[in-house]
């Protein structure tokens, strides 16, 4: 339990206040970062685990009422040890970035591109979301970071529905795969090697060399220009039973309008300048190392809000008529959102900025540009998150 409330406010360090200077942000936004709760989300149908946890911890545990699931604990409290995180009913997750889960608006059924998937709490959230319908595609360009994403999704048990590529989210092109396991098996010999079996984490030798055979003799030009590796998928994916070269087929742009995700999500790599957890690591790492963890070399602000318009354009490339994108980064900086959105805009005639309509009543403030929100902590109460919602115009 926390004693004697949260410790006073430590004057922010020069690296993150010269930061704060050279993106015209107000210090004044951290300066309840110190209080700002550890968010806790509850697995659909482990609530009964809240009274459990409550002792184990010896505080309470109070319910966000702006966001079903969630939970707010003192900031302090250590989540790890708990049997209720140990066997997977509840997860570490700030209720800003369940807020952007939520401004997707996912419906039974639909089939979800997650594009920066990594290590994936948003991914869980959509999954537990979706249920026993649709699918989840997780994409992330770091293998060890989406590896970390597959531990997480088997140790929910959410995996039967979800399909992880490690890929580069500006240039994936692979649609969702809307076959179910009872059609896609009808046709297909589990014998032939070019047909997806179950998914396993062992293959033999053999296995991976008839997949490199496989691979070879289906020949797709784009498969081996892009080469996203399939680190995972589960049973109703929509994988098992298909053929390698339905798997890795393009779309041209008139079917994506068709058969294109429902919904897309584009957590866009950022600064993280706006997450608590992350600005407090640098305790440990040192703020000498601030400059260089924020912008390295390949990761100047030009080239990190160029990454971010690819990954939006491309995301809202995959997206189907009618369908949504949520655009948010853990940033507050004007340049990795508000500029980015209004740039993606003046170059997409299809893309309409939606009001986030779930937002009523969320403690969050509108961003520059109309219809996007900005959650900070002085403001929330929560990490800081952009948000921005767009849905995909039917082609004329
Ligand atoms: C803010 S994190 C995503 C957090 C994640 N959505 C979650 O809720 O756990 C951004 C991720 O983008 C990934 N990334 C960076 N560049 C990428 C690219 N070109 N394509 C796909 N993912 C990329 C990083 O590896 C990182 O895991």
């Amino acid at each position: 339990m926390s004693e004697g409330g949260a410790p006073p406010p430590r004057p922010l360090p020069p690296e993150l206040l010269k930061f704060l200077e050279e993106n015209h942000l107000d210090p004044s936004i951290y300066s309840s970062s110190h209080s700002v709760p550890r968010y806790i989300r509850v697995k659909p149908g482990c609530e009964g685990c809240i009274e459990e946890l409550e002792a184990e911890i010896n505080c309470k545990a109070v319910k966000v009422d702006w966001l079903p699931g969630f939970y707010s604990l003192p900031h302090d409290v250590q989540i790890a040890g708990t049997s209720a995180y140990q066997e997977g009913k509840i997860y570490g997750m700030d209720a800003a970035s369940g807020a952007a889960v939520s401004a997707l608006g996912v419906s039974p059924g639909d089939h979800v591109l997650d594009l920066c998937a990594a290590p994936g709490a948003k991914l869980c959230m959509l999954l537990d979301v979706l249920g026993n319908s649709g699918s989840v595609t997780g994409v992330d360009v770091s293998q060890h970071r989406l590896a970390a994403s597959r531990t997480l999704v088997q140790k929910y048990k959410l995996g039967d529905r979800c399909r992880l590529f490690v890929a580069d989210g500006t240039t994936f092109s692979l649609p969702p795969s809307r076959l179910h396991l009872s059609e896609a098996g009808k046709s297909q010999s589990y014998e032939d090697s070019n047909t997806f079996k179950e998914w396993t984490s062992r293959r033999t030798w053999k296995e991976r060399k008839l997949a490199a055979k496989a691979r070879k003799n289906v020949g797709l030009r784009h498969f081996e220009s892009q080469n996203p590796e399939l680190i995972y998928y589960g049973m109703h994916s929509g994988v098992v039973g298909q053929k390698r070269d339905q798997l890795y087929r393009v779309l041209s742009g008139t079917e994506i309008s068709i058969h294109g995700y429902d919904k897309v999500l584009v957590d866009a790599e950022c600064t993280h300048d706006g997450s608590i957890r992350h600005i407090q690591k640098f305790e440990h790492w040192g703020w000498e190392t601030f400059q260089q963890r924020v912008f390295d070399a390949e990761r100047t602000e030009d080239s990190l809000a160029f990454l971010q318009l690819k990954l939006l354009r491309n995301g809202f490339r995959l997206l189907k008529a009618g369908g949504t994108l949520v655009y948010s980064t853990c940033s507050l900086t004007v340049a990795q959102n508000e500029d980015v959105v209004d740039q993606f805009m003046s170059q997409n005639d299809s893309a309409v900025l939606q009001e986030i309509d779930t937002a009523k009543g969320w403690p969050c403030k509108s961003g520059r540009t109309l219809g996007t929100l900005r959650f900070d902590p002085a403001t929330s109460h929560t990490s800081g998150l952009f948000v921005a919602r767009f849905t995909k115009l039917t082609p004329r």
